[in-house]
Protein backbone atom coordinates (compact mmCIF):
# COMPACT_ATOMS: atom_id res chain seq x y z
CA UNK A 1 0.00 0.00 0.00
CA UNK A 2 1.47 3.43 -1.27
CA UNK A 3 0.89 6.84 -0.20
CA UNK A 4 1.98 9.28 2.59
CA UNK A 5 -1.21 9.38 3.78
CA UNK A 6 -4.07 7.08 4.46
CA UNK A 7 -6.93 8.58 5.47
CA UNK A 8 -10.03 6.91 7.44
CA UNK A 9 -12.18 5.48 4.53
CA UNK A 10 -15.34 5.41 5.93
CA UNK A 11 -15.28 8.70 7.37
CA UNK A 12 -14.41 10.03 4.33
CA UNK A 13 -17.10 8.22 2.38
CA UNK A 14 -19.58 10.20 4.42
CA UNK A 15 -18.52 12.98 2.09
CA UNK A 16 -19.49 12.24 -1.35
CA UNK A 17 -22.10 15.22 -1.77
CA UNK A 18 -22.00 18.26 -3.02
CA UNK A 19 -19.90 20.26 -5.48
CA UNK A 20 -17.42 17.39 -6.96
CA UNK A 21 -14.32 19.62 -9.18
CA UNK A 22 -12.42 17.95 -11.90
CA UNK A 23 -9.31 19.08 -12.95
CA UNK A 24 -8.75 19.69 -16.56
CA UNK A 25 -5.28 18.46 -18.47
CA UNK A 26 -2.48 19.89 -16.71
CA UNK A 27 -1.25 23.74 -18.30
CA UNK A 28 0.88 24.77 -15.33
CA UNK A 29 0.87 25.27 -12.17
CA UNK A 30 -1.91 27.50 -12.57
CA UNK A 31 -4.28 24.89 -11.80
CA UNK A 32 -2.79 23.75 -8.39
CA UNK A 33 -3.33 27.58 -7.39
CA UNK A 34 -6.74 27.81 -8.75
CA UNK A 35 -7.68 24.17 -7.23
CA UNK A 36 -6.45 25.45 -4.11
CA UNK A 37 -8.94 28.69 -4.59
CA UNK A 38 -11.81 26.67 -5.59
CA UNK A 39 -11.47 24.09 -2.21
CA UNK A 40 -10.97 27.37 -0.40
CA UNK A 41 -14.30 28.70 -1.21
CA UNK A 42 -16.15 25.44 -0.42
CA UNK A 43 -15.46 22.51 -3.45
CA UNK A 44 -16.32 19.06 -1.79
CA UNK A 45 -14.41 16.56 -3.14
CA UNK A 46 -11.92 16.76 -6.11
CA UNK A 47 -10.59 14.30 -8.78
CA UNK A 48 -7.07 14.88 -10.48
CA UNK A 49 -7.82 13.98 -14.31
CA UNK A 50 -5.00 14.77 -16.99
CA UNK A 51 -5.15 13.07 -19.75
CA UNK A 52 -2.01 14.68 -20.97
CA UNK A 53 0.69 14.63 -18.73
CA UNK A 54 3.48 11.55 -18.50
CA UNK A 55 3.00 9.27 -14.80
CA UNK A 56 6.42 11.57 -13.66
CA UNK A 57 4.36 14.76 -13.78
CA UNK A 58 1.40 13.28 -12.77
CA UNK A 59 3.06 11.99 -9.90
CA UNK A 60 4.24 15.74 -8.69
CA UNK A 61 0.89 17.29 -9.76
CA UNK A 62 -1.11 14.81 -7.85
CA UNK A 63 1.39 15.20 -4.74
CA UNK A 64 0.34 19.09 -4.54
CA UNK A 65 -3.27 18.24 -5.36
CA UNK A 66 -2.80 15.60 -2.64
CA UNK A 67 -1.29 17.69 -0.01
CA UNK A 68 -4.24 20.41 -0.83
CA UNK A 69 -6.95 17.57 0.00
CA UNK A 70 -5.43 16.59 3.00
CA UNK A 71 -5.22 20.01 4.28
CA UNK A 72 -9.09 21.06 3.61
CA UNK A 73 -10.63 17.48 4.34
CA UNK A 74 -11.85 16.99 0.67
CA UNK A 75 -11.81 13.27 -0.44
CA UNK A 76 -9.43 13.13 -3.26
CA UNK A 77 -9.99 11.02 -5.77
CA UNK A 78 -7.63 9.60 -8.96
CA UNK A 79 -9.01 9.65 -12.67
CA UNK A 80 -8.44 6.47 -14.71
CA UNK A 81 -5.12 4.92 -12.79
CA UNK A 82 -5.40 2.42 -9.76
CA UNK A 83 -1.47 2.41 -9.52
CA UNK A 84 -1.53 6.57 -9.31
CA UNK A 85 -4.53 6.38 -7.13
CA UNK A 86 -2.38 3.99 -4.65
CA UNK A 87 1.45 6.01 -4.99
CA UNK A 88 -0.43 9.39 -3.99
CA UNK A 89 -2.30 8.00 -1.05
CA UNK A 90 -5.36 8.78 -2.68
CA UNK A 91 -9.03 8.46 -1.59
CA UNK A 92 -9.85 6.78 -4.65
CA UNK A 93 -10.49 6.23 -8.05
CA UNK A 94 -12.99 6.81 -10.85
CA UNK A 95 -13.84 4.53 -13.40
CA UNK A 96 -15.48 4.27 -17.00
CA UNK A 97 -16.21 1.63 -19.93
CA UNK A 98 -12.65 1.92 -21.21
CA UNK A 99 -10.84 1.53 -18.05
CA UNK A 100 -9.55 -1.06 -15.89
CA UNK A 101 -12.31 -3.42 -15.01
CA UNK A 102 -14.46 -2.61 -11.58
CA UNK A 103 -13.92 -6.15 -10.18
CA UNK A 104 -10.13 -5.91 -9.88
CA UNK A 105 -10.29 -2.35 -8.37
CA UNK A 106 -12.73 -3.58 -6.23
CA UNK A 107 -10.43 -6.87 -5.02
CA UNK A 108 -7.30 -5.12 -5.03
CA UNK A 109 -8.35 -1.81 -3.43
CA UNK A 110 -11.37 -2.73 -1.04
CA UNK A 111 -11.48 0.19 1.09
CA UNK A 112 -11.15 2.38 -1.21
CA UNK A 113 -13.66 4.93 -2.68
CA UNK A 114 -14.60 3.71 -6.24
CA UNK A 115 -17.06 5.79 -8.02
CA UNK A 116 -18.19 4.83 -11.89
CA UNK A 117 -19.17 5.92 -14.63
CA UNK A 118 -23.09 4.96 -15.87
CA UNK A 119 -23.66 7.42 -18.93
CA UNK A 120 -27.16 6.70 -19.08
CA UNK A 121 -27.85 3.44 -17.58
CA UNK A 122 -29.61 3.33 -14.30
CA UNK A 123 -29.46 -0.55 -15.17
CA UNK A 124 -25.43 0.12 -15.10
CA UNK A 125 -25.78 1.93 -11.97
CA UNK A 126 -27.63 -0.52 -10.04
CA UNK A 127 -25.27 -3.19 -11.17
CA UNK A 128 -22.02 -1.18 -10.20
CA UNK A 129 -24.04 -0.45 -6.93
CA UNK A 130 -24.27 -4.04 -5.71
CA UNK A 131 -20.77 -4.68 -6.51
CA UNK A 132 -20.06 -2.48 -3.82
CA UNK A 133 -19.36 0.95 -6.15
CA UNK A 134 -19.34 3.75 -3.53
CA UNK A 135 -21.06 6.21 -6.10
CA UNK A 136 -22.00 6.89 -9.22
CA UNK A 137 -22.07 9.38 -12.06
CA UNK A 138 -24.34 10.28 -14.91
CA UNK A 139 -23.54 11.96 -17.92
CA UNK A 140 -22.73 13.77 -20.10
CA UNK A 141 -26.40 15.94 -20.02
CA UNK A 142 -25.20 19.07 -21.92
CA UNK A 143 -22.51 19.92 -24.80
CA UNK A 144 -18.92 20.09 -23.38
CA UNK A 145 -15.85 20.67 -24.91
CA UNK A 146 -13.75 18.98 -21.79
CA UNK A 147 -14.25 15.41 -23.02
CA UNK A 148 -14.15 14.59 -27.09
CA UNK A 149 -15.86 11.24 -27.07
CA UNK A 150 -18.49 12.57 -24.37
CA UNK A 151 -22.16 11.24 -25.50
CA UNK A 152 -25.05 13.01 -24.81
CA UNK A 153 -27.44 11.13 -22.51
CA UNK A 154 -31.05 12.01 -22.09
CA UNK A 155 -31.68 13.96 -18.76
CA UNK A 156 -35.31 12.41 -18.47
CA UNK A 157 -33.19 8.87 -16.90
CA UNK A 158 -32.78 11.13 -13.73
CA UNK A 159 -36.53 10.49 -13.33
CA UNK A 160 -35.58 6.47 -12.84
CA UNK A 161 -32.63 7.24 -10.16
CA UNK A 162 -35.06 6.69 -6.97
CA UNK A 163 -33.48 3.04 -6.28
CA UNK A 164 -30.04 3.84 -6.05
CA UNK A 165 -28.90 4.01 -3.10
CA UNK A 166 -25.78 5.35 -3.35
CA UNK A 167 -24.81 8.76 -4.32
CA UNK A 168 -25.37 10.14 -7.68
CA UNK A 169 -23.18 12.64 -9.36
CA UNK A 170 -23.95 14.34 -13.05
CA UNK A 171 -21.15 15.33 -15.05
CA UNK A 172 -20.75 17.40 -18.46
CA UNK A 173 -21.55 20.84 -19.47
CA UNK A 174 -22.64 21.85 -16.23
CA UNK A 175 -22.79 25.85 -15.85
CA UNK A 176 -24.98 28.71 -14.07
CA UNK A 177 -27.54 28.19 -17.42
CA UNK A 178 -28.52 24.61 -16.81
CA UNK A 179 -27.84 23.59 -13.06
CA UNK A 180 -31.43 24.38 -12.49
CA UNK A 181 -32.03 21.55 -14.74
CA UNK A 182 -30.45 18.80 -12.68
CA UNK A 183 -30.74 19.60 -9.34
CA UNK A 184 -34.44 18.92 -9.42
CA UNK A 185 -33.80 15.12 -9.47
CA UNK A 186 -32.53 13.60 -6.36
CA UNK A 187 -28.81 13.24 -7.18
CA UNK A 188 -26.06 13.86 -4.43
CA UNK A 189 -24.09 16.51 -6.73
CA UNK A 190 -22.66 17.87 -9.62
CA UNK A 191 -19.02 17.59 -10.98
CA UNK A 192 -17.74 20.06 -13.01
CA UNK A 193 -14.53 21.00 -15.14
CA UNK A 194 -15.04 24.19 -17.01
CA UNK A 195 -17.35 26.30 -15.59
CA UNK A 196 -14.72 26.86 -12.61
CA UNK A 197 -11.70 26.56 -14.12
CA UNK A 198 -12.65 28.62 -16.85
CA UNK A 199 -14.45 31.14 -14.96
CA UNK A 200 -12.19 34.43 -14.19
CA UNK A 201 -13.91 34.57 -10.77
CA UNK A 202 -13.27 30.90 -9.07
CA UNK A 203 -14.56 32.09 -5.49
CA UNK A 204 -17.79 33.28 -6.89
CA UNK A 205 -18.39 30.34 -9.57
CA UNK A 206 -17.76 27.98 -6.41
CA UNK A 207 -19.88 30.73 -4.73
CA UNK A 208 -22.52 29.87 -6.70
CA UNK A 209 -22.65 26.57 -7.52
CA UNK A 210 -22.69 25.79 -3.66
CA UNK A 211 -25.66 28.21 -2.79
CA UNK A 212 -27.63 26.41 -5.76
CA UNK A 213 -26.63 22.97 -4.14
CA UNK A 214 -28.07 24.27 -0.51
CA UNK A 215 -30.99 25.72 -2.24
CA UNK A 216 -31.66 21.92 -3.71
CA UNK A 217 -31.12 20.56 -0.59
CA UNK A 218 -27.67 19.18 -1.68
CA UNK A 219 -25.10 20.31 0.39
C1 LIG B 1 -17.24 12.33 -11.69
C2 LIG B 1 -16.88 11.81 -13.03
N1 LIG B 1 -17.85 11.38 -13.84
C3 LIG B 1 -17.55 10.90 -15.06
C4 LIG B 1 -16.24 10.83 -15.48
C5 LIG B 1 -15.89 10.25 -16.82
O1 LIG B 1 -15.18 9.02 -16.69
P1 LIG B 1 -14.85 8.16 -18.01
O2 LIG B 1 -16.12 7.81 -18.67
O3 LIG B 1 -13.94 7.06 -17.61
O4 LIG B 1 -14.08 9.19 -18.92
P2 LIG B 1 -12.68 9.91 -18.63
O5 LIG B 1 -12.86 10.89 -17.53
O6 LIG B 1 -11.70 8.85 -18.24
O7 LIG B 1 -12.36 10.56 -19.93
C6 LIG B 1 -15.25 11.27 -14.60
N2 LIG B 1 -13.94 11.24 -14.91
N3 LIG B 1 -15.59 11.75 -13.38
C1 LIG C 1 -15.01 13.98 -17.52
C2 LIG C 1 -16.32 14.10 -18.20
N1 LIG C 1 -17.13 13.02 -18.34
C3 LIG C 1 -18.26 13.29 -18.99
S1 LIG C 1 -18.33 14.91 -19.45
C4 LIG C 1 -16.82 15.23 -18.75
C5 LIG C 1 -16.19 16.57 -18.79
C6 LIG C 1 -16.94 17.59 -17.98
O1 LIG C 1 -16.32 18.82 -18.10
P1 LIG C 1 -17.14 20.17 -18.15
O2 LIG C 1 -17.71 20.40 -16.80
O3 LIG C 1 -16.09 21.20 -18.51
O4 LIG C 1 -18.17 20.03 -19.22
MG1 LIG D 1 -11.91 7.00 -17.40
Amino acid sequence: MGGYHQRNKRWIKMKLKGLYLVTPDYSGDWIINATERAIKSGVDILQYRDKTSTFRDKLAIGKKLASICHDYSVPFIVDDDPVLMDILGADGIHIGKDDVPFDYVKSKYPDHIIGVSTYGSIKDALLYQKLGADYVAFGSFFPTKTKDDATICDINVLKGIGPINIPVFVIGGISRENIDLVLKYGISGIAVVSAIYSHNDIEDQVSYFKSKLIEYGKN
